[in-house]
């Protein structure tokens, strides 16, 4: 089984309107108030690819509530630890520009962080367990540190999609995959990434330190993968961009969804970035066959190491 695990959920206050001035009252046209969370959007788009999961984390209040009832109605499995805080509402624009505006995330004690690890301790072999998004002061590293020990000892891929210092100490532990963008990975390095060739350079850091696959995401201009045997560039599909809040976490469905099928490290990469890209053009997240329809136009080159300069 696949396990998605959003510490901080959210709704996805998603609002669009032709232009957005600070200091003064905007009205907008349209507003959509979809469950988010990176977890739970690669839940969502798993779904949509017909691979089941289930989405742990914590939720609480009404907004809460909305999510769980939310992702029950698309028929996904959730297992959510209840807080006493309202679960975040992030705010997105999509105006001239998209803005967002994320939360903070809750509180979360140590017996609800203990009732979470007694869940992860009941996972098998084989199974999936998908860390993602950003987690609150409240839980300390070690607690991250624990997980990914049971994910090695249990033989669980452990699939990385976090930032901030938990991210640091967390690539040392030989996750699966991680998919950080290039100012995720830029993060980790402390320095700032302009290119496919200096992503590449930090990447294959990554890969040296024991991480499985890399994917390094770069927005319009695709992707790249790396692993101890394969550097991989993938140019982007062109289209209308509508809302990318969820590209990121489309590409990690996209390629579970191929992997488990095919276990082909390059196929389920060119399926990540169909998903990034088919979510990337529309309001909600992508369907499978906005996905397929664009896979065709995602176009592989290798990318070797005579490439970098950085
Ligand atoms: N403007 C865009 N045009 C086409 N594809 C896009 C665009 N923005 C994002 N994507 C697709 O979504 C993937 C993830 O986007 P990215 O912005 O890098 O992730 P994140 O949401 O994690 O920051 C990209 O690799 C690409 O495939
Ligand atoms: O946990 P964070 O880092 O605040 O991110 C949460 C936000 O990220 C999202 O999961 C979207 O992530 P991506 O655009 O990176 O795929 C939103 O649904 C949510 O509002």
């Amino acid at each position: 089984m696949i396990y998605t695990c959003t510490i901080t959920p959210s709704i996805d206050y998603t609002t669009y309107l032709p232009d957005f001035q600070t200091a003064t009252l905007n009205r907008s046209d349209e507003v959509f108030y979809y469950p988010g969370g990176k977890g739970i959007n690669v839940s969502r788009v798993l779904k949509r690819l017909d691979v089941d999961s289930v989405a742990l984390g914590f939720a609480g209040g009404f907004t809460g509530n909305y999510i769980e009832q939310f992702l029950e109605k698309e028929g996904i499995e959730t297992d959510f630890i209840q807080t006493k805080e309202i679960t975040r509402i992030n705010v997105k624009i999509k105006a001239q520009e998209e803005t967002e505006l994320n939360g903070p995330g809750p509180v979360i004690n140590t017996e609800q962080q203990s009732v979470l690890m007694e869940k992860i301790k009941t996972l098998q072999k084989g199974d999936w367990f998908v860390l993602a998004g950003s987690s609150p002061e409240s839980i300390p590293q070690s607690f991250f540190l624990e997980i990914a020990s049971i994910c090695t000892n249990q033989d669980i891929h452990f699939v990385l999609d976090t930032s901030g210092p938990a991210l640091k100490e967390l690539v040392l532990t030989q996750p699966f995959l991680i998919k950080p963008n290039e100012h995720e990975l830029g993060e980790l390095f402390d320095t700032i990434i302009a290119n496919k060739q200096e992503a590449y350079h930090y990447a294959k850091r990554l890969v040296n330190q024991g991480v499985q696959h890399v994917i390094v995401s770069m927005g319009e201009e695709g992707a790249l993968l790396v692993t101890k045997d394969l550097g991989v560039s993938a140019e982007a599909p062109k289209g209308k961009v509508v809302n990318t809040v969820g590209s990121g976490d489309s590409v990690i469905s996209g390629f579970i969804a191929s992997y488990t099928k095919e276990k082909d490290a390059q196929k389920a990469f060119r399926y990540g970035v169909a998903s990034g890209s088919a979510t990337a053009f529309r309001s909600d997240l992508c369907e499978k066959s906005d996905v397929e329809a664009l896979l065709d136009q995602v176009q592989l080159n290798p990318f070797h190491e005579q490439d970098v300069t950085g």
